[in-house]
């Protein structure tokens, strides 16, 4: 990964990730204390590490066991290098045993093994040492998860906190900077963990907090302005989603009006899309923006295409025939063609996509392709400017409120590029379809928001059915349409968990549905969490 300025400040803590699942976690507890964190793959080189500079390493979890042939470790060097830098090395889990393993302990099967939540006891709390701080209580209730067992210390190290099986889960050799916690720390259940990562980073390791979103957007204009020559000009695909607009709204901070957005209306946008779109960035974010209807493009190409893989191919590829066709259009109003890319990729998108070896950590690309406008043609010859690359959805959310975008807009749900064509099975320009999905969909979100749970819910949405039921409507027969209202409480999207509504919510919305909108009898709720399904139908 390419460092980014941001990361050559000092009081960088730098993650080693050798696979475990709550590596995110650790970085953002971290972030949350205004340090600057970021994750790399545990086997990275000595260089890349050196390049970030850190003042603190932490060793990550990991499914792997460090006695076991290929389990990944620290590149060569690296114990070198720590200690001639004077950086603290702070061992979890895994972490702790690559510590003990490498500086000439012993790490074993353990007798039993330790899952979920476990009671340590800390027995020594020296000063600079990991429990060094009077408001670390003595008992903890921590979260473990690991079978191996630290059997034999390296020399110069000491247990500082023993699980209440007698196992060891503190370690520390304050001399030579290297401390282990079997446990985690990062997570809730932890109920000390985080006072445990605080007086680490910040007294034993001497770390200043002073990280703010305030910083990265100046230095993330700066660090632009640098690359993008005076007279260069820079487009940007603009969804109408979150990372998209924060994207365009930190370059256009940066170049101004050499920035050009497309926004494409495919066809398959919700209710009044477009229009309430283009009216946020004219009226209100004050972004210029070029509308391009291509409905006929997209839907011609997908007249009784039914093979949900297929239909996304199309719809990425004429995506990228129009943001090519855009460039052209930029190139001969403005005399020179665009030379860089703007996109709103975030932080997970970046790690998920370079998972380390082993980690059987997957990301739903390999499910389904997403539409992603990273595919562009290599003629394009388009350079990439990804401001948001090094930050999380809550990070990206708070620096647009820095740049003045309103709550109500940041908060919004994320809507995928493929849009309704992944919400309808099947051919999507058969029937009224889409149109009646629209209708149902306007009603499932406005219910929400009346119903001031909008926020509680990190994506809602209705799927079309293609499937006709009997129902009796005024007395009448019908046969018609069957709905499906899907939402789901997420982190990021890699996994979720259905939306629990209550009966009476439910009820209504069910009822407003099969009043208003002519062609559906019949509401569905989709109760499943991902896995084992996924958040969109295709
Ligand atoms: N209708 C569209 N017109 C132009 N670009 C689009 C459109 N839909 C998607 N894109 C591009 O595809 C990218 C990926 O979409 P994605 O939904 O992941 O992000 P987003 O829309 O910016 O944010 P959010 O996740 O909040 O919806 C967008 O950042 C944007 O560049
Ligand atoms: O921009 C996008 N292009 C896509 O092709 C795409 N497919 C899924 N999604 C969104 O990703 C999240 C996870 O979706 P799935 O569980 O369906 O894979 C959910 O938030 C989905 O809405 C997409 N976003
Ligand atoms: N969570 C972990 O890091 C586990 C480490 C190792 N695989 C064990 O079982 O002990
Ligand atoms: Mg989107």
């Amino acid at each position: 990964m390419e460092p980014q300025t941001q990361a050559k400040k000092s009081n960088v803590v730098l993650i080693l990730d050798y696979g475990s699942q709550y590596t995110h976690l650790i970085t953002r507890r971290i972030r949350s204390l205004s340090i600057f964190s970021l994750t790399i793959n545990g086997t990275s080189s000595l260089d890349t590490i050196k390049e970030l500079d850190p003042r603190v390493i932490i060793l990550s979890g990991g499914p792997h066991s460090v006695h076991a042939e290929g389990a990944p470790c620290f590149p060569p060097g690296f114990i070198e290098y720590v200690e001639s830098r004077g950086i603290h090395v702070l061992g979890i889990c895994y972490g702790l045993q690559l510590i003990v393993q490498k500086l000439g302990g012993v790490v074993k099967i353990g007798e039993k093994h330790e899952y979920g939540r476990m009671e340590i006891e800390v027995g020594k709390n020296v000063i600079g040492g990991l429990f060094g701080n009077t408001e670390i209580g003595d008992k903890q209730v921590v979260w473990m998860s690991h079978g191996d067992e630290a059997v034999k210390l390296p020399e110069g190290f000491e247990v500082v906190a023993r699980s209440s099986q007698g196992a060891v889960a503190a370690i520390e050799n304050r001399e030579r900077r290297f401390y282990g916690l079997q446990y985690h720390p990062e997570v809730t259940h932890s109920t000390e963990g985080m006072k445990t990562l605080r007086h680490f980073l910040f007294d034993v390791c001497g770390i200043t907090a002073g990280w703010k979103m305030e910083d990265v957007l100046e230095e993330e204009i700066k660090v632009i302005k640098g690359m993008v020559g005076p007279e260069d000009h820079v487009i940007c695909a603009l969804s109408g989603g979150v990372d998209s607009t924060v994207a365009a709204k930190l370059v256009h901070k940066a170049i101004g009006d050499r920035l050009h957005c497309v926004f494409v209306d495919n066809g398959l946008l919700r209710y009044k899309e477009r229009e309430r779109v283009m009216d946020l960035f004219e009226k209100r974010l004050h972004l210029p923006v070029t509308c391009v209807d291509a409905t006929e493009e997209f839907l011609s190409k997908l007249k009784g295409v039914t093979e949900p893989e297929m239909k996304r191919k199309i719809i990425g590829k004429e995506f990228i025939n129009i943001f090519d066709l855009f460039a052209h259009d930029v190139e001969k109003k403005v005399g020179k063609k665009p030379t860089y890319l703007v996109q709103g990729t975030l932080y997970p998108d970046v790690i998920e996509s370079c998972p380390p070896p082993g980690s059987g950590r997957t990301h739903s690309h390999t499910i389904k392709s997403h539409h992603n406008v990273g595919g562009l043609p290599k003629d394009m010859k388009l350079k990439l400017i990804e401001p948001l690359k090094l930050l999380f959805k809550d990070e990206v959310r708070e620096l647009g409120k820095i740049l003045d975008i309103s709550e109500d807009f940041l908060k919004r749900h994320p809507f995928p590029g493929p849009g309704l064509a992944v919400r309808i099975p099947g051919d999507v320009t058969a029937g009224n379809s889409l149109d009646i999905l629209r209708q149902v969909d306007e009603i499932f979100i406005q219910s929400i928001r009346d119903a001031k749970i909008y926020d509680e819910i990190w994506q809602a949405f209705a799927v079309f059915l293609p499937v006709k039921t009997v129902g009796v409507q005024g007395d009448q027969r019908t046969h018609s349409h069957a709905v499906a209202l899907r939402a789901v409480t997420s982190q990021d999207g890699m996994t979720a968990d259905w939306y629990y509504f209550d009966f009476k919510f439910l009820d209504d919305v069910s009822r407003k549905i099969c009043n208003s909108v002519r062609g559906v009898n019949r509401v569905l709720l989709d109760i499943t969490s991902k896995p084992p399904s996924t958040i969109e139908w295709e």
